[in-house]
């Protein structure tokens, strides 16, 4: 490269961050991921964080810029997006960071990205379900998926608000509303269940929980939440009191932290670490790692639901390949039928509020 070229490239950078038009940071990042490439870098992803000052989307948003496969970050919210994004800035890793604050700047945050994780919206106090958030973040995910149809309506979508098995349908019929529904690119982040199954189950066998894989499946609230102890990766055997106490705790994970945090909100860390995990598991998909598998609330014909949370095969386009449910015990299909018909409700009153 000839010199005085790398230093008008330099000075567009200073000039880009001096006064970070869209078009100037844009060019700046696309030009790191050009000099990525050429020296033989992974390729970057671009990546948009919906709610990110929050308390989910601060922590998740460090992760973000931690992960390799980024090379862009945008970070949108309606309030305190110039300072997050100052700070998450200055961490000396590769992915170019930006701050996009309300309505107006969704378009731009959300233009050209390639994965968009909304953790936007209200969470829960002592005392309320995940169906009493119902009311607020309906609208939010409705308003914030009609930006992703219209700006970025190829982008893998991972749905963090609650209640998840309300607001995956929500965001289906805004997306079919909009003729850009893709039922492999929406995945409702149930990871924290998963995340919440290996640590419990660990403990209860004395193992590190990086050694086990427990699928859970149903939706992301109480009974629907189904561990398969059964199918605990590498196989082993629980007797009934641990099932009970285990199937007990990891539905009622997220009211232990919201019980816990008194009134100041629910799982954050916890809950940025599983989504940076289950954003990284969809980046790598998109880069074509061979058997990409997490737990996720997609839409499925595993039951006669329209859409249930099980294993998916990550991979180019999104959820590529869904699993059947496997051989189940008998705990476990009495647990299936309370999950589903708590379930069909939940996805029934998602699909009613956008057809209403
Ligand atoms: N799927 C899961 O496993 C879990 C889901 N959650 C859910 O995640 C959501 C967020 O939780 P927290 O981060 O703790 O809440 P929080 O209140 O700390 O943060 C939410 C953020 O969303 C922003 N926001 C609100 N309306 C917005 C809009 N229209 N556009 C963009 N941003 C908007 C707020 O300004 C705030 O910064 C809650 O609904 C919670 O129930 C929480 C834990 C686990
Ligand atoms: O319990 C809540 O409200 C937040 C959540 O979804 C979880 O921690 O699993």
């Amino acid at each position: 490269m000839e010199p005085n070229t790398e230093a008008l490239r330099r000075m567009a950078r200073i000039a880009a961050h001096l006064q970070p038009s869209s078009t100037q940071m844009e060019g700046s990042s696309l030009l790191r991921r050009e000099n990525c490439r050429a020296k033989g870098g992974a390729p970057g992803f671009k990546v948009a964080i919906l709610g990110a000052a929050g308390g989910i989307g601060q922590p998740l948003a460090l992760l973000m810029k931690m992960n390799p496969l980024v090379s862009v970050l945008h970070l949108y919210d309606v309030v305190n997006t110039p300072g997050v994004t100052a700070d998450i800035s200055h961490m000396d890793t590769g992915a170019v960071v930006r701050g996009f604050l309300g309505q107006p700047q969704l378009e731009s945050a959300l233009t050209g990205m390639d994965l968009v994780i909304i953790p936007a919206g209200i969470p829960r106090k002592p005392g309320m379900t995940r169906d009493d958030l119902f009311k607020i973040n309906a609208g939010i995910v409705q308003t914030l998926c009609e930006g992703v149809a219209k700006f970025c309506p190829h982008a893998i979508v991972n749905l963090i608000s609650n209640p998840v098995n309300s607001t995956v349908p929500i965001a289906a019929e805004v997306f079919k509303r909009a003729g850009t529904y893709d039922p492999k690119r929406l995945l409702g982040v149930t990871t924290l269940d998963v995340v919440r199954a290996n640590t419990f189950v660990a403990e209860v066998l004395g193992v590190n929980p990086k050694d086990v894989n427990v699928p859970v499946v149903g939706g992301h609230s109480g009974v629907t939440i189904l561990p398969l102890l059964s199918q605990v990766n590498p196989p082993c055997s629980f007797t009934p009191d641990e099932i009970s106490y285990l199937t007990d705790r990891i539905q009622n994970g997220g009211t232990e932290v919201v019980e816990a945090k008194a009134g100041t909100g629910s799982a954050t860390l916890s809950m940025a670490f599983a989504a940076a995990k289950f954003a990284d598991t969809c980046l790598r998909g998109l880069h074509g790692d061979a058997g990409i598998i997490e737990c996720s609330f997609v839409a499925s014909q595993v039951t006669e639901l329209p859409f249930f949370a099980a294993k998916v095969r990550l991979g180019r386009g999104g959820a590529e390949e869904i699993f059947p449910l496997g051989p189940l015990n008998e705990f476990e299909r009495v647990g299936l039928e309370k999950a589903k018909k708590e379930l069909a409700g939940s996805i029934e009153k998602g699909i009613s509020f956008i057809r209403k």
